[in-house]
């Protein structure tokens, strides 16, 4: 297994005296914060399926929402907190009775109930003093514990709290029997030293600590790190890093990040890591940036041609971990960055084994000039490309080449096409009218070369999507006796028509 920290001497000098966990719990709020998310909205179904998808990746405790938020939500907690998972299942509830029973009702094993503490929450949102906060926390953590429940308790807003006061809320909320104290970053605000301060501090008088980082300056996850750095055993985290506003801390990179950097386990099996991004970017219908860390698209493709050179050679050049360790797989994107060895090695997972020099420098001109132009090549331009440059009849034997094709359209013009063929080395210039531009330039070819060979068939693929696609032309000539089928492919539906019916005509009179 790839570990940082025994293997990276800077990491490994960094965390020299901190006194790391074997293992930290994750809390996942998919569920309830992930649900937050702004045009978000799950259906009792949809909730159920991902609570099971994260009970087999593994996570500790699942937050199934907010019951007494509508009749759906209670209906989603019930019945996932039904299904008898391995993984702890969890409601929130405000400190408010109401809340309270409707979560017991479902049949939870936790209730993670909470109150603000920070003083702008007081004034202007709960229009309450500091006492009467810490006695609604205290009553609603003891009426909790009365029922036998777990109780998770968080002081909402906690990082914009007055420090003392906090410690004092957490105190009283321990005494009350809250089995472990959650410290909110509500807004995002805190930076990796500072949370790290911060539980130290209160490390000093409570045991378990766990954190819920929110994503607004982007610092989620590094926080939640910097928080296990200083003792905390949980971390709330939401797949693909889903939550209110910026989000939350993504589960994906927190656990990989304890996995393979930090050696602290965690029970979440990482391979199922991508299946589960997938599954919950469908049913939320968020999509998954490219460039996110662990599960975007982009996190383990190669462009860059000495990026692709590396990775061939030893896939950990460019890479942090094997991309199978999180669910995930390699991929070699050819484009305008792409060098020689990656389009060697393309070509050879495609099959193509007998190309020669010439044909591989067109190859990788013509992949580099569609990347040019701001296409993502796949794998079927490749194809496309390949069985063009390779299918064609080389200069030495080419009875007929195209030196020159124009052709004019639009609304107020008959399409019209002008040629200009060297047949057996005398220059032959003819043109034509059709109902589009295709049609005129292969008029103006058939004009030119004769009636001896005649185009059977024509037919017009894109290769892939976009006014830009690659699009393939595949012709059937017939003359002198014979039939040929030929391609080309081009991203100018027009050059590659032409360059089929020439190819065809060269064939046939090779031939
Ligand atoms: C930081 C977080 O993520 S907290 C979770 C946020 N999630 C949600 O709000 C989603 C679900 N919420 C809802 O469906 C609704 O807001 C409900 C059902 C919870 C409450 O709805 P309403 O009763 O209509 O109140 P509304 O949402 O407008 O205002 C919140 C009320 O709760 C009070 N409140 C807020 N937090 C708490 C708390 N932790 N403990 C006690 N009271 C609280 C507010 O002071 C306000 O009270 P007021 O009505 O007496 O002024
Ligand atoms: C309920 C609490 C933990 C919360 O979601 C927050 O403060 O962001």
């Amino acid at each position: 297994m790839i570990l940082y920290k025994e293997e990276n001497e800077i990491i490994k000098e960094a965390l020299k005296g901190l006194k790391l966990p074997d293992r930290v719990y994750i809390f996942d709020t998919t569920l309830r914060d992930g649900e937050q998310t702004p045009g978000v909205s799950l259906t009792v179904d949809e909730k159920v399926e991902i609570a099971i998808n994260l009970d087999k990746l593994g996570v500790d405790i699942i937050e199934a929402g907010f019951p007494i938020s509508s009749s759906g939500e209670y209906e989603a907690v019930k019945k996932i907190a039904s299904l008898n998972l391995d993984a702890e299942i969890c409601a929130l509830a405000r400190a408010v009775k109401e809340d309270i029973d409707r979560a017991i009702d479902c049949g939870v094993d936790r209730i993670h109930t909470f109150i603000a503490t920070s003083p702008l929450h007081r004034k202007y949102k709960l229009k309450m003093s500091k006492e009467e906060i810490v006695e609604k926390a205290v009553n609603a953590i003891e009426y909790i514990k009365e029922h036998g429940i777990k109780v998770e308790f968080s002081a909402e807003d906690a990082t914009r709290t007055e420090i003392d006061y906090l410690k004092e809320v957490y105190k009283k909320a321990v005494e009350a029997g809250a089995d472990i104290i959650n410290v909110p970053d509500t807004v995002g605000v805190m930076i990796p030293r500072a949370t790290y301060y911060l539980i130290s501090e209160l490390r000093k008088e409570i045991d378990n600590i766990s954190v819920h980082c929110h994503n607004d300056f982007g610092l989620a996850v590094a926080n939640s790190l910097a928080a296990v750095e200083a003792g905390a055993i949980q971390c709330h985290v939401t797949v693909n890093g889903l939550g209110e506003r910026g989000g939350n801390a993504a589960l994906e990179e927190v656990v990989t990040s304890l996995h393979f950097i930090y050696g602290i386990k965690t029970k979440v099996k990482t391979e199922e890591l991508y299946n589960i991004s997938k599954l919950v970017e469908k049913l939320t219908e968020v999509k998954v940036q490219p460039n996110k860390a662990v599960v975007g698209d982009n996190a383990f493709a190669h462009e860059s041609g000495i990026h692709a050179h590396g990775v061939l050679a030893h896939a950990l050049t460019y890479e942090p971990i094997p991309p199978e360790l999180v669910g995930q797989r390699r991929r070699i994107i050819l484009g305008k960055h792409t060098g020689t060895h990656a389009i060697e090695a393309k070509l050879k997972e495609l099959g193509y084994t007998n190309i020669n020099k010439e044909q591989f420098k067109e190859i990788v001109k013509r992949i580099k000039s569609l990347g040019d132009k701001g296409k993502r090549v796949t794998d079927k331009d490749v194809e496309a490309i390949v069985e063009d440059v390779i299918g064609r009849v080389s200069k030495r034997e080419r009875v007929v080449d195209l030196e020159q094709i124009a052709v004019m359209t639009g609304n107020k013009v008959i399409p019209t096409a002008s040629v200009a063929l060297k047949i057996n080395d005398n220059l032959i210039k003819t043109s034509a009218i059709g109902v589009g531009p295709v049609d005129a330039a292969v008029k103006a070819i058939q004009k030119a070369i004769g009636e001896k060979i005649k185009i059977k068939e024509y037919h017009i693929d894109a290769i892939t999507g976009g006014t830009d696609a690659l699009a393939e032309v595949v012709v059937t000539l017939e003359g002198y006796g014979k039939e040929i089928t030929t391609k080309a492919a081009r991203e100018d539906i027009v050059r590659a028509s032409v360059e089929a019916v020439i190819d065809g005509i060269n064939k046939i009179l090779k031939k």
